[in-house]
């Protein structure tokens, strides 16, 4: 399974964490030779009355204070420093991973999700990395480095204070092993809520037509109660445990007092031991006070971290073929063999068979859910056939680089989508660094969007709401047919793309899209006047295709597709002619 790689994340840093862990341990270091100067002053200064000792040791104090506080600045600003620069790369690489990952993907997993994983999940895992990671280690360096210090001074004191350490290590273990299973849930209730909330405020007008709200709050109270409860339930694992630790490092403090107290009564140890001695049990006792929430941190990355590896572990469905066959040029003619298609086991074409020779237009039509636009998809392979095969130029799509797939056809989708740029940007989209202004104003001018955009406050730099907000359904359209037609690709479809339009501006895009001649165009739609001018029309009936043939062929048959055509235009067409009947009599 491919993992979150932290370790190649922390090489590529490794000249950030090295210097950041060096300071550290210096300043640790020097944090050890307090207590011995504290040490001298008690047995020099205080008991052994040598007074010109004193500034002595309070210089040494300055001095070791000063030094410590440089090289704590350090360590801090490194440790933020590389922690914000692994956070960015892995938000990146994981961005980049999801990007990569097929359509299918994305129909099983919510955007919510998604953004979960990209923000919340990646910045617990910045929090180990960072300031957790660091007080955790500085923890364990300062414990080591105050072992050291104390055997050297005492080693019968020394067992009395780490006696307790195996009783907190235990603790410990349970707390990570408890916050662990409540980190996994609170990072899954986190998930649902923020697509809870997502779908809620994309939708937002929908649920306000329908008067949802009160629906809406309350599924999202649901949802925001049970993360409160995870929550609560985390700091109650931690409230469990803190008393124990606290009683325990307490615990410490009062044997190594008594049996120090004894030592120092008894001759074995001097009254300046004992002191540096309780100074050394406390820079023990803070990383033990702080394992329940340092343990949280922990436990949270590392629910996190399982998250991510779940997503990573994610093979795209459709990859690159192994040798692409490169192609010289784009290509333009489109066959579909016998394609079956199928998803999760249920059929949704059967046996579409059909070339679009290049420059030739293809209409399809059908009942909604008929299929149609399947057939795109599997054209653009966000999908592979299940069975038959699509060529472009005599290729199999699946022996194509997915580049040269995609570049071949432009799609307006029928789900039209704007993204909040400016208009130049928007119709740019499929090359934003290489396309001139001029190809930019033609392509709006032929989706017949020129007029609407010149009458925008800023014109082509009119920056356009969140999926176009601010634009009617018809402006939507034809920014979206402006940014196909830009894209220049040998194949252009237009799926269900003109019908918030009125048929007089339709009729002048199609006849914008008659002039080019080299494009081959497939026009997926309910309305026949888009599809009667075709050089073929399939009339597709639950995935398979029920009629084909010309506008004319088709009407002689007199099937479903005439059916449709009586009943957009069976009453204008009896009324006319009853008109034309009735006018020469008139005349
Ligand atoms: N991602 C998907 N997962 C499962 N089923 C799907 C998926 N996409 C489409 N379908 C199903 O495939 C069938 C064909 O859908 P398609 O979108 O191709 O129809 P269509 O003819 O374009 O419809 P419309 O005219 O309403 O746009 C439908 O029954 C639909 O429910």
């Amino acid at each position: 399974m491919k993992k979150n790689p932290i370790g190649k994340y922390l090489l590529q840093n490794w000249y950030y964490y090295v210097f950041a862990f060096g300071s550290m341990a210096l300043s640790v270091f020097l944090d050890m030779l307090a207590p011995l100067v504290t040490l001298h002053i008690v047995d020099d200064v205080l008991v052994g009355h040598k007074m010109e000792l004193l500034w002595k040791y309070l210089a040494a104090f300055l001095l070791i204070g000063a030094a410590k506080a440089l090289f704590q600045y350090i360590k801090e600003f490194l440790f933020d420093v590389s922690s914000v620069r692994v956070a960015s790369q892995m938000r990146g690489n994981l961005f980049r991973h999801v990007q990569r990952l097929s359509v299918e993907y994305f129909d099983k997993n919510n955007t919510g999700e998604l953004l979960a994983r990209v923000r919340d999940d990646v910045d617990r895992i910045w929090d180990i990395l960072g300031f957790a990671g660091m007080l955790i280690l500085e923890g364990l360096i300062c414990i080591m480095m105050a072992m050291v210090s104390m055997v050297k001074l005492d080693l019968p004191l020394t067992l009395v204070s780490v006696a307790i350490l195996p009783f907190v290590a235990g603790i410990a273990i349970r707390l990570e092993k408890e916050l662990d299973r409540v980190y996994d849930a609170i990072s899954e209730e986190n998930a649902v809520m923020n697509t809870v909330a997502q779908e809620n405020l994309a939708g937002v007008r929908t649920v306000k037509s329908f008067a949802r709200e009160p629906y809406e709050i309350k599924k999202f109270r649901k949802h925001n109660q049970k993360y409160c409860d995870l929550n609560m339930d985390q700091a109650r694992v931690l409230m469990k445990y803190d008393p124990a630790i606290s009683f325990l490092t307490k615990l410490m403090r009062v044997l190594v007092l008594l049996a120090g107290g004894y030592g120092v009564i008894h001759g074995r140890i001097t009254l300046g031991v004992l002191t540096a001695f309780m100074e050394y049990t406390s820079k023990i006792t803070w990383p033990i006070e702080n394992v329940g929430w340092l343990g949280n941190c922990f436990a949270s990355a590392i629910a996190s971290n399982k998250k991510l590896n779940k997503i990573l572990a994610e093979e795209p469905q459709i990859a690159e073929p192994e040798n692409p066959v490169e192609l010289s040029k784009l290509p333009g003619d489109l066959e579909f063999h016998h394609v079956d298609f199928s998803l999760h086991d249920t059929p949704i074409l059967q046996d579409i068979d059909f070339t679009l020779k290049q420059g030739h237009t293809l209409g399809i039509m059908g009942m909604t859910g008929s299929g149609k636009t399947t057939i795109v998809n599997l054209l653009e392979r966000f999908y592979d056939v299940t069975d038959g095969y699509i060529c472009l130029d005599g290729h199999d799509i699946r022996t194509l680089p997915l580049r040269t797939v995609r570049d071949t056809s432009s799609v307006v989708m029928q789900d039209v989508f704007l993204f909040s740029d400016t208009i130049s940007e928007n119709v740019r989209l499929g090359s934003r660094s290489t396309m001139k202004s001029e190809e930019v104003h033609n392509a709006v001018s032929a989706a017949c969007a020129s007029e609407f955009v010149d009458h925008l406050s800023d014109q082509y730099e009119t920056v356009i709401g969140e999926r176009g907000m601010g634009l009617s359904g018809g402006q939507k359209q034809r920014l979206s047919i402006a940014r196909a037609l830009a894209k220049q690709a040998p194949i252009l479809v237009l799926d269900d793309s003109t019908s918030a339009l009125d048929m007089e501006t339709e009729y002048e895009i199609q006849s914008h899209l008659a002039e080019k001649k080299d494009v081959s165009k497939i026009i997926i739609a309910h309305r026949i006047s888009s599809v009667q001018s075709a050089d073929e029309i399939l009339y597709l009936d639950h995935g398979r295709i029920a009629e084909r043939g010309t506008h004319e062929s088709l009407m002689a048959q007199k099937g479903l597709y005439y059916s449709t055509w009586e009943a957009q235009y069976g009453d204008y067409h009896k009324a006319k002619a009853a008109l034309e009947q009735a006018l020469p009599a008139n005349a």
